[in-house]
């Protein structure tokens, strides 16, 4: 098995996108769903977020402000670097242990949605191609404006807080261009589904299982001889 990161800018169509690639057939892992999951309460990450940032960021029922906590980061980089550092380990952790079921399940590869994978760089040591969806700034700010009700001054800097789209661009195995409609991303998708299929990484992680096998199978067989 291999792993694909998947990537983009804020709104550029991430989700949109996995779920293409899940009508598939692929199995995919969400880093936006995992980082949900590692604060809620009782989590370690949530009492280091409570330790770091106050009370102010918890809702009164015990839940965290997550609109309030993304003020504070989206306009303050070192407090953005705070919470990446209590969160990213714990999504990365949880990450890895998914794709082990799946891995167990015997599937060929598993998307990997990350927003940030360029940015943290945590899971790139990991996936074996990435793949970026883009659209154009334009067309980014006016579907996240409508998307969350932001001001354009907010939306901006939500955006403004990541790499630009076109550098991720240059970084990437595979571009997914999301600029039309829902139909022509959808053969976007089918094509680098087909690029994926065609891949023989798996097989390397196989081999390696195998080999491994044998080889403790085999000194198990002669010391016992
Ligand atoms: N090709 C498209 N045509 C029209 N609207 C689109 C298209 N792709 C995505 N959208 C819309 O743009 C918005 C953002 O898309 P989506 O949620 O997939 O982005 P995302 O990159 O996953 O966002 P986030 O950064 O929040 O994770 C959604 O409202 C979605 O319905």
């Amino acid at each position: 098995m291999f792993l694909v990161g998947l990537t983009g800018g804020i709104a550029s169509g991430k989700s949109t996108v996995a779920k293409e690639f899940q009508a598939l057939g692929c199995p995919c892992v969400d880093a936006d769903l995992i980082a949900r999951q590692v604060v809620e309460p009782g989590e370690p990450a949530y009492e280091k977020i409570k330790g770091t940032f106050g009370p102010t960021v918890f809702h009164e029922n015990g839940l965290l402000n997550r609109e309030k906590l993304g003020q504070i980061i989206f306009h303050d980089a070192s407090k953005r670097q705070q919470l990446n550092a209590i969160v990213h380990p714990a999504i990365k952790k949880r990450m890895l242990r998914e794709v082990l079921q799946y891995l167990l399940k015997g599937y060929q590869f598993v998307i990997c949605d990350i927003p940030l994978l360029f940015e943290t760089k945590q899971m790139l040591p990991f996936v074996s191609y990435t793949v970026v969806v883009y659209c154009d700034e334009d067309k980014q700010l006016s579907r996240l404006m409508q998307r969350n009700g932001l001001s354009e001054e907010d939306a901006q800097a939500r955006m403004k807080s990541q790499l630009p789209l076109s550098e991720k661009c240059l970084l990437c195995s595979y571009v997914i261009d999301n600029n039309g409609d829902l139909e022509g991303t959808k053969q976007h998708v089918k094509e680098v589904f087909k690029k994926m299929k065609s891949s023989r990484k798996h097989l390397v992680l196989r081999f390696g299982i195998l080999a491994f096998a044998v080889c403790m199978f085999g000194g198990l067989y002669f010391a016992l001889r």
